[in-house]
């Protein structure tokens, strides 16, 4: 369960959020639909507490987000970040920083679900294509199995079939709560609920 009450946020003179209410229930799965820089990816960020509030507050669970719960609270979240450029040589070197690397063959199997092949986590990431390593950090966070996924344009470089593929993934989690954002109209049509910003 996810609530933003009364949120407001500025940057500089710019509003982005001014008295913003959000109720996203346990176990649904929705998407922010927006015009580019509207401010999807700032609120995906300020669930999770990586931006401050200037008003308002945001539950995660029934617990308020504030500086002593923050590590409980995003122990909760898998996060799929818009930029995928991450500090780490290959597919190893991600789930050593995540700290998931004994979850290895399940996230293979995860790869192989959305369309990779079994040696992708043996690549170099700069050897990997947008779509390729967009897909592992994808396999990466579905097998950290837990019960909050945030998704920041997880569709924005993949083709229709891989989409479909990574659709049939995220929609069998009966208990995974979502919160998404992608201009893709397939997967849009398929989210139980979509928010316009
Ligand atoms: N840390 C920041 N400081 C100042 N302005 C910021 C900051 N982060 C975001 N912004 C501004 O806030 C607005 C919303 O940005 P955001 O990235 O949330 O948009 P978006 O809807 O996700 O866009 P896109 O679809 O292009 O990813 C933009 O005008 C952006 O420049």
């Amino acid at each position: 369960m996810i609530q933003c009450q009364d949120i407001s946020l500025k940057f500089e003179s710019k509003t982005i959020f001014s008295n913003f209410n959000l109720f996203v229930k346990k176990n649904e799965k929705i998407c922010l639909k927006a015009a580019s820089g509207r401010g999807k990816s700032t609120l995906l960020k300020l669930i999770q507490g990586f931006v401050s509030l200037d008003s308002g507050s945001v539950l995660i669970d029934g617990m308020r987000l504030e500086r002593q719960n923050i590590n409980p609270i995003r122990e909760r979240i898998a996060w799929v970040p818009q930029n995928i450029n991450l500090p780490v040589e290959d597919g190893n070197g991600l789930l050593r920083m995540l700290k998931i690397y004994d979850r290895k063959n399940e996230v293979v199997k995860k790869a192989l679900q959305l369309g990779l092949d079994d040696t992708i986590m043996d690549y170099s990431f700069v050897k990997l294509s947008g779509g390729q390593k967009q897909r592992m950090i994808i396999a990466a966070c579905l097998s950290m199995n837990k019960k909050i996924l945030i998704m920041d344009e997880p569709t924005s470089s993949l083709d229709e079939d891989a989409i479909h593929l990574l659709l049939d993934e995220v929609l069998k989690l009966d208990e995974v709560t979502m919160v998404s954002a992608s201009h893709n109209s397939t997967w849009q049509s398929k989210m139980d609920r979509l928010i316009e910003l």
